[in-house]
């Protein structure tokens, strides 16, 4: 063998042992605000949100759930009642709107937030206020709603880009290794 084919060789198997399948920074955001919605106490709906800044630092992470100091002895998570009083709605804090205020910086200004699902209008509005500029969402399920479509309508007019994160596949990771 001359050294040229040796090199080559172990050119070949350092690439070989390269990983390929660790997770991309959008993905491992992603899981973030997936882990974080873990912790939610919502039996029906869990959403997690994560805010990273331009330097692709973490710096707020939240999910749904009730104020501090509203515990579920007293606060209901039910969807469905004759009286809103005993539905979770007029309670729960929304994942989005946790996580901009946990934050561990002095603004979320020019940051990005991944986020389970769709901003209904609410946190549309305190995301556009707090200055995040991209929101990348994984579930567009009320796509049809009119709290989504006010969102949307509201950050096209704001200039807050989002679009939608599709998670490979196994066939792309095999491909990749
Ligand atoms: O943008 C959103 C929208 C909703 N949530 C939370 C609030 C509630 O805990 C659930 C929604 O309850 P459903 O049973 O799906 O009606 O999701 C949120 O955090 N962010
Ligand atoms: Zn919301």
């Amino acid at each position: 063998m001359t050294e040229k084919e040796v090199t080559d060789s172990l050119t070949k198997l350092s690439l070989e042992q390269k990983r390929a399948d660790y997770l991309d920074w959008n993905e491992y955001f992603m899981a973030t605000a997936f882990l974080a919605a873990k912790r939610s106490k919502d039996p029906n709906t869990q959403v997690g949100a994560c805010i990273v800044n331009d330097e692709r630092k973490i710096v707020g992470v939240g999910y749904n759930g009730f104020p501090i100091g509203c515990g579920d002895d007293d606060f209901p998570w039910g969807k469905n009642s004759n009286d809103p009083l005993d539905t979770k709605y007029l309670y729960v804090c929304h994942a989005e709107m946790n996580a901009i205020l946990n934050k561990n910086s002095s603004d979320v200004k020019n940051c990005t937030m991944y986020v389970a699902l769709f901003p209904c209008n609410e946190c549309a509005k305190i995301i556009i206020q707090s200055r995040i500029r991209e929101v990348i969402y994984m579930s567009d399920k009320h796509a049809l709603k009119k709290s989504t479509i006010a969102s949307k309508k509201m950050f096209d007019a704001a200039g807050v880009k989002y679009w939608q994160f599709v998670p490979r596949t196994a066939c792309d990771t095999e491909e990749m290794s």
